[in-house]
This record gives structure tokens, sequence and C-alpha cells, in this order.
């Protein structure tokens, strides 16, 4: 990779792609890849994306394609921030355009149904010999588009490629440190829409503060434990991809994740959810991944099986709080259970 003004593709125009888009291409050449040729060539003349994030300007210096090769054919890196049931698709579809060995970075958070992997392993298994990051964290994308300070961890195994990547990421206000904890990083920015979607049930349901101050707590307990279980590091999980994370998802009124939990804490059916939101809940799919990891790994999750009863064996959610509050409390740091 060129150390200096690398050349930066990222694929997916959702709102996510298109913010992180927007930073690099103030800072170097960026193509914005987006699915639909409508939306790209609109995204192109306009520069605005009027599907994901109408009311902002985005740099007149990006520039956006629905042709997949031509975005990537001369990336020097590759930002994916396709949800995660398509992104293995997506970089099928890319891999014969993309240069050998260049950095390619997960912006998604969820796991992948069936396999229950990362999204840096499917970039391993797909595109092979290619640095494989991760950057998670505190991220709602709305707020950095407004200009509001954020930061984010850059998880990659080689420290020299993240810092070159620092340089097409920071601003001022937003952020961007290093790790080479990739699978901390990577499974806390997946645990925590589960999570997410606990909290907002509680807030759907009329829950106080202590109650939900309760559940984030007892939330990041149960992320550390099957996060170290499966490898991460304990201190990724109190930094800003865990704690920083899982907080801004469970009290964001733009939390996605959070919003499921609240309308089905309000008694409306998933389906009506759904269909009703443009943009992805990755927490919806990743819930089921996640208690299935977590059985595997013998890693006690009373939360997040309370959200999977609701979400995937029609458990009425006033049973939900109810369930958690029969399990007899244990050691608050050492104990197994909840
Ligand atoms: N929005 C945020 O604040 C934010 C912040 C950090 C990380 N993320 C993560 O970024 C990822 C992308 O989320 P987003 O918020 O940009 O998405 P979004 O909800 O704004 O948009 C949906 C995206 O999914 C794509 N999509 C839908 N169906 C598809 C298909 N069949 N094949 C390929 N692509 C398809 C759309 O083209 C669009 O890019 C998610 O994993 C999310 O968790 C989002
Ligand atoms: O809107 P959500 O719930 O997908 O969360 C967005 C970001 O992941 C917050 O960091």
């Amino acid at each position: 990779m060129t150390l200096r003004s690398p050349s930066v593709a990222v694929l997916g125009g959702g709102t996510w792609g298109t913010v992180v888009a927007s930073i690099t291409a103030r800072h170097t050449g960026t193509v914005l890849w987006l699915r639909d040729p409508e939306l790209a060539a609109t995204v192109r003349e306009t520069h605005r994306n009027p599907r994901y994030l109408p009311e902002f300007d985005l740099p007149p210096t990006l520039r956006a394609t629905a042709d997949l090769a031509e975005a990537v054919r001369d990336a020097d890196v590759v930002f994916a921030a396709v949800p995660s049931p398509y992104l293995r698709r997506v970089l099928e579809a890319a891999a014969g355009h993309v240069r050998p060995l260049i950095p390619v970075i997960s912006l998604v958070k969820g796991l992948e149904q069936g396999t229950r992997k990362r999204m840096t392993e499917v970039i391993a298994e797909v595109l092979p010999g290619h640095p494989a990051g991760v950057l998670s964290g505190p991220n709602i994308a709305r707020e950095i588009a407004q200009g509001y300070a954020a930061a984010a961890t850059l998880a990659m195994p080689h420290h020299h490629t993240a810092q070159a990547l620092q340089t097409v990421l920071n601003t001022a206000r937003y952020r961007v440190y290093t790790s080479d904890d990739v699978i901390g990083v990577e499974i806390a920015g997946a645990l925590k829409n589960v999570f997410a979607i606990a909290v907002g049930l509680g807030d759907g349901l009329g829950a106080g503060d202590n109650t939900r101050a309760m559940v984030i707590t007892r939330s990041l307990h149960e992320l550390t434990r099957l996060g170290t279980a499966v490898g991460g590091r304990p201190e990724t999980f109190a930094g800003l991809a865990g704690m920083g994370d899982l907080i801004v998802t469970c009290v964001s009124p733009h939390s996605r994740n959070r919003h499921v939990g609240v309308e089905l804490g309000r008694g409306r059916p998933l389906s009506q959810i759904l269909a009703a939101m443009n943009q992805v809940a990755e927490g919806v799919k990743t819930t089921a991944a996640v208690t299935k990891l977590a059985a595997e790994r013998g890693v006690e999750m009373p939360i997040a099986h309370e959200v999977d009863a609701v979400l995937n064996h029609g458990q009425p959610v006033e049973q939900t709080y109810r369930g958690l509050l029969r399990v007899i409390p244990g050691h608050e740091f050492y104990g197994d259970t909840w």
C-alpha cells in the first residue's frame, strides 16, 4: 500500500458507507460503490444521498459508481460497509478486480448467518492474502455527518498498516485509535446490537432508568465473557468498541437496533417494524448466531437469550424482563450467571 494519499474504495452506499466515504474523500481520492445505479448517478450528480442522508452535502470530490469493478480497480484500500448478510456476495463479485495484497477493512457490525463468522474471517476467505481489519466504535453515522466529535478503533494485525490508514480517516472531530485485537473489536461491534434491542425492549415496556443501567452493565458483562471466550482481550470490551459502542447504541434515539427493541416493547410485531425501516438493524439477525456461539463455548448469556426468545421463538415481550429477574444473582464479577 502507498503511504501517501492511498486511493480508497468504499463498498456500500448506505448511511455509514456514505459517511466514511465522505471522510476519506476529504483526504484522498475516494470512490463510493452503490448497488443501485440510479442512486449512484444521483450521488455523482447532486453530491447528496437522498435515500440515506438526505439533508447532508457530500464532498464534491467524492466519486460514486454502481460498477463494482470500476470502484475497486485502482484502490489501495477497500472499506466494506455492506450489511453482514450480503458482504460475502459483494466481495466475491469484487474479488477478481481488487489489486493484490491491499488492505480490506470491515465497517460492518454483524456475524454471518449460518457460519457465525466475523466479517474479517469472511474477508480472509474471499480475499486470501489481503490484510483484513475492522473499524468500530460509538459511531452513529448521522452525528458524525453533523460534525459532532466521535472516535473509533481501527483493529488490524499489522500496526504500520493501521497507522497508514489513520491518515485517511482522522479529522479534527473523528479520532481513530489503533489496536491489534481484531477479534475483540469485531465481536464487540456485533454483540452490542443484541443488547441494544434488550434495552429498547425495556424502554418500550416502560422500564425505569435503574433498569436500563442494570441491563447495560450486565450486557457488558455478557459481551466481555463471550468476547474473551472467542479470543478477544478484556481491555477491548472496556474501550471504545466495547463499552463505548454499547452505551451509544443502548441510549441513542438514532439507534436502529434500540428502535427495534422499543417498538417490540410497545407491542408491534417484528415483521411490521422491519417493513417500516429502510435501514438495517444488524442485531435482529445476529442474535441467533450469538446465542448459538455462546452455547458452543459454554458461556451463559441470559440477556441475549431473552432477546432471542422474543425475536425468534415467539416469546411475549412482557415475559422477557420477568424471565431475567427470576434468575438468582450470583457474584457480580466472577459468577457464571446473570
Ligand atoms: N449507520 C450507522 O450509524 C453505522 C455506524 C457504524 C457501523 N454501521 C454498520 O455498517 C453496516 C452498513 O450499515 P448502514 O447503516 O450503512 O446501512 P443502511 O441501513 O443505511 O443501508 C442499508 C444498506 O444495505 C444495502 N443492501 C440492502 N440490501 C442489499 C443486498 N441485497 N445486497 C447488497 N447490499 C444490500 C443497501 O444498499 C445499503 O447500502 C452495518 O453492518 C451497520 O451495523 C452502521
Ligand atoms: O443504528 P445502529 O443501532 O445500527 O447503531 C449504529 C452504530 O453501530 C452505533 O455505533
